[in-house]
């Protein structure tokens, strides 16, 4: 499995933002995390890549502990977080180099115009990145987590902001990179996970509440649609 999460838990203080969850992820195959607000998924998402400490049990990616190797794991994993973090005074061209780096990519000039064009940012690459609209900038997100080509990705809603063109475009980018890596993705448009999930997990408050493929938790409810069944599951 390359991504295993075992009786993973997040408290702040009192309250159980992730409450014990495991679950399994395997490679090309697209994996949708749902929850309503406020359910855990970025926490949850953050615990996988290392950046917060669980409050007890563990994640790994391809066999890497989030916590005790995750320099290595790092090697091997891209991630988008939520709001992405972007040196805004740094042109694209420039941070995707600096990324390139931090990894030590051989030939990192050249990784750098490959995964320019790769997530179609061609025309906007001489720019600063705070120069760029909302989805342009969201593209820079996701060129710094495949840059790299990684095992694993990580993708806590990758299209948030994307008008309906850019919508199409990302989302076929995800599909393909969905083809040889692990990918998990959040998000709370249900057409996106129709569209490009193979499996899906509902999550509320802090619990799973829905482990399957699209196709069998559909079967499970009789055909009817991942909107209906989301709201089933996730409202009292
Ligand atoms: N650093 C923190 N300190 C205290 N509470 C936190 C912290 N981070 C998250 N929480 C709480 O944990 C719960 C889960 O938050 P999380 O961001 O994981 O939800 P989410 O499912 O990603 O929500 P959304 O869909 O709105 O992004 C929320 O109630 C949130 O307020």
């Amino acid at each position: 499995m390359s991504i295993k999460v075992t009786a993973l838990a997040k408290h702040f203080d009192k309250q159980k933002a992730v409450d014990g969850i495991s679950f399994e992820a395997k490679p090309g195959r697209i994996l949708g995390f749902l929850g309503p607000n406020g359910a855990g998924k970025s926490t949850t998402m953050r615990m996988l890549t290392g950046y917060l400490a669980p409050t007890s049990g563990s994640a790994s990616l391809c066999g890497y502990d989030s916590q005790t190797q995750n320099l290595e794991m790092r090697k091997i994993m891209g991630y988008l977080p939520e709001n992405t973090p972007l040196y805004m005074d740094m042109y694209v061209k420039e941070f995707l180099l600096f990324v390139a780096n931090t990894y030590n990519l051989k030939d990192a000039a050249l990784k750098v115009e490959e995964t320019i064009k790769r997530v179609g940012l061609t025309a906007e690459q001489h720019k600063k990145i705070a120069m760029l609209s909302k989805g342009y900038k969201q593209r820079v997100g996701l060129a710094q987590a495949i840059i790299h080509n990684p095992e694993v990705l990580i993708l806590d809603e990758p299209t948030s902001g994307l008008d309906p063109n850019q919508l199409s475009e990302i989302r076929d980018l995800i599909k393909s990179l969905g083809k040889d890596k692990t990918v998990i993705l959040s998000t709370h448009i249900m057409q996106e996970v129709e569209a490009i999930c193979d499996d899906v997990i509902i999550i509320n408050m802090g619990n799973i509440v829905a482990n399957d493929s699209i196709v069998d938790l559909k079967e499970k409810y009789d055909g009817i649609g991942l909107e209906e069944i989301f709201r089933k599951l996730t409202t009292k």
